[in-house]
């Protein structure tokens, strides 16, 4: 006997939709002695289930059936419509990698599918027929919002306590079930999915990202020192702590160093402290709970320390970082846990921190502009990068990769590079450091009429201090407009920068946003002096 006739036989009745007529079929089956042990009836067909019989004994029954006044045709199937349907179901649930929880209006668990046990670490036992408040916690409000209000509330992060009471952030929607005439909320569907999963499978995608300290040119000696430092504490979790100017290539070093290092498979996430209003990094970097302030999110927010989780947080302008959270930041170093905005609870963090400045944190510390205990808790590996100026052998190589480079991407043949412009780089004094280099060639491509750069191609002469601007700009007169007016910026955001602590001081003078300082600065290659 194979395993369906095991687990009974099921008839399928075609016939008249007429009163009486299934409970005639019924009596045919109670004169054999025979239990029902499944039953559905739809508008002119009944479904039976009964159990294992011998095959002589079912045309017995099949030929009794068949005379019922009504019936047309009486035949032998597989399964009762409904079980076939639940094997559908089934069979999707365990196939999905999401996790599936059905909760019943009480909220209890009434299915678990294979992937939220595995996600759970629980054995289904553990969970069934238990309410999910148990699991849970605090976080059971937004399910039984969803059921109430019968609204689907997508990408909920939930941190719950798995097995050993370890802390695991999943992300997870909720969906209300609802009765047919959305009359009643009969329960909730809860999708799970893993964060640290997520994020794995985004950096799988952004694989094409990978940045390794090869692609770092450079030919000093320092440059080779700070490359060999940095790869030697790639592999452990130390703090890093990169200074610099603007411009000198921290955050390839970030980069380089994430790449590296043991959380190579887990996220490379940047922050430029000073890039984002104060009134928003606090709420970037720990995230918050819904309801937390007017205008959050529903559902919350989830931090930059949570999203980085697995891989690195690069915390770049550290120095701009306002002194309140400061403080916050070195509870977080300290602790290794995070509490979201509005939240109650802490969520531990599993990540490296790189941080970088082109500040000077020593002398600010002493200024009582940055935190000194945050300062040491920082300065675990520190990782000088020199400027431009102080390795001029780099020029060469780095001026001929930013050539062919812009050669390539405007599929223009390559160019020469003169002994002359070689020698006119080395020259010049690289207040804007590697990114001044690049503008620099960038343009000289672009305006160099044959396939040789020469020094005159270079146009050195308007990337220079630019507090001689004012006295210089009439004898610009030969310049392109954009570049005279490029100049004219370059010397108005300049000398605020002189004038001014913090690029957020600078801001408020100029009357602009410090985002457009800082991408004036960017683009000009200016930096704050300290
Ligand atoms: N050694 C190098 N090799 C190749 N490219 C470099 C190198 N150094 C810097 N660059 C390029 O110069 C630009 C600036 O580098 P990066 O952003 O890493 O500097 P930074 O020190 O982090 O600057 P900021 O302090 O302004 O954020 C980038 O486009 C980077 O690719």
């Amino acid at each position: 006997m194979d395993g369906i006739a095991l687990r009974g036989i099921t008839l399928e009745i075609k016939g008249v939709n007429r009163v009486g007529i299934t409970h005639e079929v019924i009596a045919c089956i109670a004169a054999n002695q025979l239990d029902i042990i499944g039953m559905e009836v739809r508008p002119h067909y009944i479904y039976v289930k009964i159990p294992p019989v011998p095959a002589s004994q079912i045309t017995t029954i099949v030929e009794r059936i068949s005379q019922v006044s009504g019936v047309e045709q009486a035949t032998v199937i597989p399964y009762l419509p409904a079980e076939e349907r639940e094997n559908r179901i089934r069979t999707i649930l365990t196939t999905v990698s999401e996790g599936i929880l059905l909760l019943d209006d009480q909220l209890r668990v009434t299915t678990i599918n294979r992937a939220a046990q595995a996600m759970l670490k629980m054995e289904p036992g553990q969970l069934l027929y238990h309410s999910i408040e148990k699991l849970w916690g605090e976080a059971v409000s937004e399910i039984r919002r969803c059921m109430l209000e019968a609204i689907d509330l997508p990408s909920v992060p939930v941190s719950l306590l798995v097995a050993q009471k370890i802390p695991m952030t999943f992300v997870c929607s909720y969906h209300p079930i609802v009765s047919p005439e959305k009359s009643e909320q009969q329960g909730v569907v809860i999708v799970l999915r893993d964060h640290k999963q997520m994020q794995e499978l985004l950096s799988t995608v952004q694989k094409g990202e990978i940045f390794t300290f090869d692609e770092i040119i450079q030919q000093s000696a320092i440059m080779r020192q700070c490359i060999e430092t940095a790869k030697r504490i790639a592999k452990s979790d130390a703090i890093v702590f990169l200074q610099g100017e603007s411009g000198t290539g921290k955050e390839l070093f970030a980069k380089a160093i994430h790449f590296e290092s043991n959380r190579a498979a887990g996220p490379f996430v940047p922050i430029n402290c000073a890039a984002i209003p104060d009134t928003l990094l606090e709420s970037e970097l720990f995230g918050y709970e819904q309801g937390a302030f007017t205008g959050a999110l529903k559902g919350g927010k989830l931090g930059l320390f949570e999203i980085a989780q697995g891989g690195t947080l690069f915390l770049d302008e550290i120095g701009d970082l306002p002194l309140h959270l400061q403080v916050k930041l070195l509870r977080v170093l300290e602790e290794r846990r995070v509490r979201r905005v509005g939240g109650s609870k802490t969520i531990p963090i599993d990540l490296r921190i790189i941080a970088a400045t082109n500040r000077n944190l020593a002398d600010m510390t002493s200024k009582g502009q940055f935190r000194e205990d945050l300062y040491y808790r920082l300065h675990v590996i520190p990782i000088l990068i020199p400027p431009l100026r102080e390795r001029k052998s780099d020029i060469p190589m780095l001026a001929q990769f930013f050539m062919q480079k812009v050669c390539r991407t405007t599929n223009q043949p390559t160019m020469l590079l003169s002994r002359s412009a070689i020698h006119a780089l080395q020259a010049h004094n690289w207040p804007g450091n590697v990114r001044e280099l690049q503008n620099v060639l960038e343009r000289a491509v672009y305006l160099c009429p044959g396939n040789e750069i020469l020094a005159e191609h270079l146009y050195l002469d308007i990337q220079q201090d630019v507090s001689v601007h004012e006295e210089h700009s009439s004898s610009q007169s030969s310049t392109l407009l954009r570049e005279q007016m490029d100049s004219y910026e370059k010397g108005l955001v300049a000398n605020a920068l002189k004038k001014h602590a913090s690029i957020r001081q600078a801001a408020a003078y100029l009357g602009v946003s410090h985002t457009a300082v800082l991408q004036k600065m960017k683009k000009y290659g200016l930096h704050l002096r300290n």
